[in-house]
Order: C-alpha cells, then sequence, then structure tokens
C-alpha cells in the first residue's frame, strides 16, 4: 500500500518520512492551514528529495493559472484539489491531477469512478481534521484507485489494508503539533502500513 506524509513543512520531517519509506509527501499551499508552507520553502525542500519520491501540491479554491505556475516553480508532480471541481475542470489543468473527494455519505466514494482520487472524510473547515470515515461503506467495492484520508494513525492503519486501496494519506495522526511530524509516529505508521 503506498503512503503519502501530507502536510510537510520541514526539511528534516521530509527527509525522515522518505527513509522511513513513504512514497509521496504533500505540501500545503493554503495561507489559512496551520500547515501552510511557501513555494519557495517547498521548492528548498523539494530540491533536496531523492529521486522517486512523488511531490504533491494541496491547492484550495485556486485557479488554472496559479496551480500551474505554483507546481513547476516549486516541482510539484501531481495537483491535488481540495474544492469541488468537475472532470473538465480537471482535464484544463496542465499537469498530474488528483482530486478530494469529501465524503457526506456512502454514495460519495464513488465520485470520479475512473481516476484516482482521494477520498476524505467532509469537514467544515479544510485540512487534516483528523476525522475518519465508515469503512463499511468500502465493503465490496473496487478501491484501486482510492487513496484513503481522514483519521488514519499507526495503530489504526492496519485495519484498512484488506481494503485494497491504492494508498493511504495521513497528516495529523503523525504529528507532534500542527505542522510538525512526530518522527516516531511516522516510522510506526509507515511500518504498519508496508509490512504485509
Ligand atoms: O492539512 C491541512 O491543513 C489542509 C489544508 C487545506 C487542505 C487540505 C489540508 N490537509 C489535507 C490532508 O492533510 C490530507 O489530505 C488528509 O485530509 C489527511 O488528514 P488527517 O485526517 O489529518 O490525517
Amino acid at each position: 500500500m503506498r503512503v503519502k506524509i501530507c502536510g510537510i513543512t520541514n526539511l528534516r520531517d521530509a527527509m525522515h518520512a522518505v527513509e522511513c519509506g513513504a512514497d509521496a509527501l504533500g505540501f500545503v499551499f493554503y495561507n489559512e492551514s496551520p500547515r501552510y508552507i511557501t513555494p519557495k520553502d517547498a521548492k528548498r525542500i523539494i530540491d533536496q528529495l531523492p529521486p522517486f519520491v512523488e511531490r504533491v501540491g494541496l491547492f484550495v479554491n485556486e485557479g488554472v493559472e496559479t496551480i500551474e505556475t505554483v507546481c513547476k516553480y516549486s516541482e510539484i508532480s501531481l495537483a491535488q484539489i481540495h474544492f469541488d471541481v468537475d472532470e473538465e475542470s480537471l482535464d484544463a489543468i496542465a499537469l498530474k491531477t488528483l482530486p478530494v473527494v469529501r465524503v457526506r455519505s456512502a454514495e460519495d466514494i464513488h465520485r470520479f469512478p475512473d481516476r484516482y482520487r482521494l477520498v476524505d472524510a467532509y469537514c467544515e473547515a479544510y485540512g487534516g481534521s483528523g476525522k475518519r470515515l465508515n469503512l463499511e461503506w468500502f465493503e465490496g467495492v473496487d478501491c484501486s484507485k482510492i487513496i484513503l484520508a481522514g483519521g488514519l494513525t499507526p495503530e489504526n492503519i492496519t485495519e484498512v489494508k484488506k481494503y485494497g486501496f491504492y494508498g493511504v494519506d495521513v497528516s495529523s495522526g503523525v504529528e507532534s503539533v500542527k505542522g510538525k511530524k512526530d518522527p516516531q509516529k511516522v516510522e510506526w505508521f509507515l511500518r504498519n502500513a508496508k509490512s504485509l
């Protein structure tokens, strides 16, 4: 199962997550977030990453031009789109995108069935809220294009494995304080997520 560690704000957290086996790192370009990072600081971190690590930029209510400009400048490889979009708007962005489905009820998990998508619990405010989804909703569902997010922790990650998700995404569940990762929790999360 692939793992994205989200809400990276500093080089130490980034390198440690990669050393522990993270496949992707998330950078929050939403300036109301406690995990906000400037494109310049994200670039400084990304410049030092080893190869084969996906760099994901998170965007809330931004236009195509801003998304493309920030991603190009910071060398973001995938744009995670947190606001309501349709297929057409996603296709208008000139780089790989990952729509976020903010789930209010079970049927929402079937949005964008042909796309890789991040499925997270709905929350009024944007951002790593720690709120969990009802896993029973995924029984019998093809989860091979779904990245599960929301309230995952080193303790509960093992129970999601049986659903066959493409990947998982964690932020607050591996933090010591908002915007700062707890190295032990990151290591523990990745060990549990990656073990067979
Ligand atoms: O983390 C934020 O502050 C944030 C702000 C704006 C948009 C998205 C944001 N975070 C999203 C995530 O970190 C993840 O996609 C996911 O929701 C995991 O969150 P958590 O429940 O804390 O593990």
